[in-house]
């Protein structure tokens, strides 16, 4: 069963067409990259993914739930337990360490996590995406790469089963773009499925699956080597 399955979605907004037969399915540990020219509704369709916003019609399953069935407080719900999202400025606070930082999401748990696991997963993801001696450094010091890293840490610290990133690279240059996407793609290892809203053709070379979102849905492209 895949992780991810969207069948036949549709969003309007005030009885506009924004896309329809919208369908796509993801498995576990899989990178998609989803296309298309500017205002096509690459954001709105990584919403809906996200639980972020409804869809107009058809169904989104995620991990055997009904989401495109679910009212706003089912769906953050849903958000709380098994996504993560990203944008492309992760909104952090200056003055805080880049630790503080990714412990943000956790202030509002009812239930606390064991914080030794906690400390250990940090500690775990901040040595893979190389930023280990930067966590007490204050986020202001921090270059844009470094920052869209804890931004991606940040948004793993509840470990979701799918990371929606939206144009996670679009403020980097190529050089510090290719350190991100590689910090994406090692997500793969642990089964973590990752959704990538993309405007570049690199980063669509680094996914498993590429999408080209039209008005009239999702077309696979076939990924030359
Ligand atoms: N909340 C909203 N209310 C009304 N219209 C909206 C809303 N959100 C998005 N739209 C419209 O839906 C369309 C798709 O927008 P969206 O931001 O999803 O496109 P996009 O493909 O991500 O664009 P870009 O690549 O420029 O970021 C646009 O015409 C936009 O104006």
């Amino acid at each position: 069963m895949p992780l991810v399955a969207l069948t036949s979605i549709a969003k309007e907004f005030k009885g506009s067409t924004v896309f329809e037969n919208v369908d796509l399915a993801v498995g576990k540990g899989t990178t998609i990259a989803i296309k298309g020219k500017s205002g096509i509704g690459k954001s709105t369709l990584l919403n809906i993914v996200a639980g972020l916003e409804k869809t107009t019609s058809g169904q989104y399953m995620l991990d055997g739930e009904d989401l495109s069935q679910m009212n706003l407080n089912d769906l953050s719900d849903v958000r709380k337990r098994k996504i993560g999202y990203i944008s492309q400025h992760s909104p952090m606070i200056p003055k805080l360490t880049a630790l503080e930082n990714i412990v943000v999401p956790l202030w509002f748990e009812k239930k606390r996590e064991n914080s030794d696991n906690i400390t250990k997963r940090i500690e775990q993801l901040s040595y893979l995406f190389e930023i280990n001696h930067l966590l007490h450094h204050k986020i202001e010091k921090l270059s844009g790469g470094e920052i869209q890293r804890v931004g991606i840490i940040r948004s793993l610290i509840k470990e979701p089963r799918l990371l929606v990133a939206d144009e996670p690279t679009g403020a980097l240059d190529d050089e510090t773009a290719l350190i991100v996407l590689m910090c994406l793609n090692e997500l793969k290892t642990g089964g973590v499925s990752v959704i990538i809203a993309t405007h570049s053709a690199m980063v669509a070379k680094h996914c498993d699956e590429v999408y080209q979102l039209t008005k009239e849905g999702l077309i696979r492209e076939t990924l030359s080597c």
